[in-house]
C-alpha cells in the first residue's frame, strides 16, 4: 500500500507546489491524478519516484518510508512511463521491454546484457498483455508508430514487477483513439499484473472512463478524491471551470508580455523615417 502522510512540497523559489496531501492508495487499481496544469500532479508523482522531496510529510511504500537513503528499494518497486518515453530507437522492441530489468539486475548482467530465457519470456507475454503482436517484437523501436511506442514503454515499465507504476501523461501526445487504446492496455497490464498505478491526466473524459480512483488537484490540494462514479456533475463542472480559470490566467499572462516589452524601444526620427 502506498501512503501519503500530510505531504507538502514547497520549492525553492517559495512555490507551494504540494499542500498537506493525505492520500491512501490500495495495492493495485488504476488511479488516475487529475487536474490543470501547475496543480502538483507531477510534483506529487515525482516524490514518489525519489526525484523530489517532500518539504514535510512522508511517503510510505508498504511500510517502508520513500526516501533517498531507501533509493534501492525505490528503484525496484517503482516505475515510471514517462512523457519522452526514453525507448533506445535503434534496439529491438524486444529488447527495449528487457531493459526494463536492469534497475533489478546484478551488476555483470546490466554490464553484458545477457538476459535468461526466463526474462525473455515474460518481455513476449507482457508485449502481448499490451496488444502489440510478435511479428513486432525483433523490429527497432524507432520504425514504430507513436502509439506502439507508448505500448513498448508501458511493457518495459511492468517487466520489474514493481509494485507502483507512475504514468506521467502517457496518452499526450496521441489521437483519441489510440490514447484510449493505450489506456486500456495500462489498465489491462495493472490488472494481469496486480500493480497500482498512479497516472496523470489533463482529460477529464479519459479519467471518467478508464479509472478506478480518481483524485483531482487544484492548487496543490487535494479536490476531489473518489471512484469516477461520484464524481458528480457539479463537480466535473467546477474542475471544468478551474481547467477554464487557468487557460484564461495563462493567456492574459502570454499578452501581457507582448503587450509589454521590458525596455520600450526608443524609435529615433531619422531610423523611423527610414
Ligand atoms: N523545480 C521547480 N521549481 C519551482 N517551481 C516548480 C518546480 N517544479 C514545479 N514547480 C511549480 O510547482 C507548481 C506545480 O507544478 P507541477 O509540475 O507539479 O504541476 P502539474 O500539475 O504537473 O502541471 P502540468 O500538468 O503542467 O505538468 C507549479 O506552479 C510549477 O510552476
Amino acid at each position: 500500500m502506498l501512503i501519503f502522510d500530510n505531504v507538502s512540497r514547497i520549492y525553492s523559489d517559495g512555490t507551494q507546489a504540494v499542500k498537506e496531501v493525505s492520500i491512501r492508495l490500495e495495492k493495485s487499481g488504476f488511479c488516475v491524478l487529475l487536474g490543470p496544469s501547475g496543480a502538483g500532479k507531477s510534483t506529487l508523482m515525482n516524490m514518489v519516484n525519489g526525484l523530489v522531496e517532500p518539504s514535510s510529510g512522508k511517503i510510505y511504500l508498504d511500510g517502508q518510508p520513500l526516501e533517498k537513503k531507501n533509493l534501492k528499494m525505490i528503484q525496484r518497486s517503482v516505475s515510471m512511463i514517462h512523457q519522452q518515453l526514453y525507448l533506445v530507437p535503434r534496439l529491438s522492441v524486444l529488447s527495449n521491454v528487457l531493459t526494463g530489468v536492469l534497475p533489478q539486475a546484478g551488476f555483470w548482467l546490466s554490464m553484458i546484457k545477457y538476459f535468461p530465457v526466463k526474462d525473455q519470456q515474460r518481455a513476449c507475454e507482457l508485449l502481448s498483455e499490451v496488444g502489440l503482436e510478435e511479428k513486432h517484437l525483433v523490429r527497432r523501436a524507432s520504425e514504430l508508430s507513436g502509439g506502439q511506442q507508448q505500448r513498448v514503454a508501458i511493457a518495459r515499465a511492468f517487466m520489474a514487477s514493481p509494485k507502483v507504476v507512475l504514468a506521467d501523461e502517457p496518452v499526450a501526445s496521441l489521437d483519441p483513439a489510440m490514447s484510449r487504446s493505450v489506456l486500456n492496455s495500462l489498465k489491462t497490464a495493472a490488472q494481469i499484473n496486480g500493480a497500482a498505478v498512479l497516472c496523470t491526466l489533463h482529460q477529464m473524459d479519459y479519467a471518467l472512463e478508464f479509472a478506478d480512483r480518481i483524485i483531482a488537484l487544484r492548487d496543490g490540494e487535494v479536490f476531489f478524491d473518489g471512484p469516477p462514479s461520484e464524481m458528480t456533475a457539479d463537480v466535473q463542472k467546477r474542475l471544468y471551470a478551474i481547467e477554464r480559470e487557468n487557460l484564461d490566467k495563462q493567456h492574459s499572462q502570454s499578452s501581457e508580455t507582448i503587450k509589454e516589452p521590458a525596455q520600450p524601444r526608443i524609435v529615433k526620427m531619422k531610423e523611423a523615417s527610414a
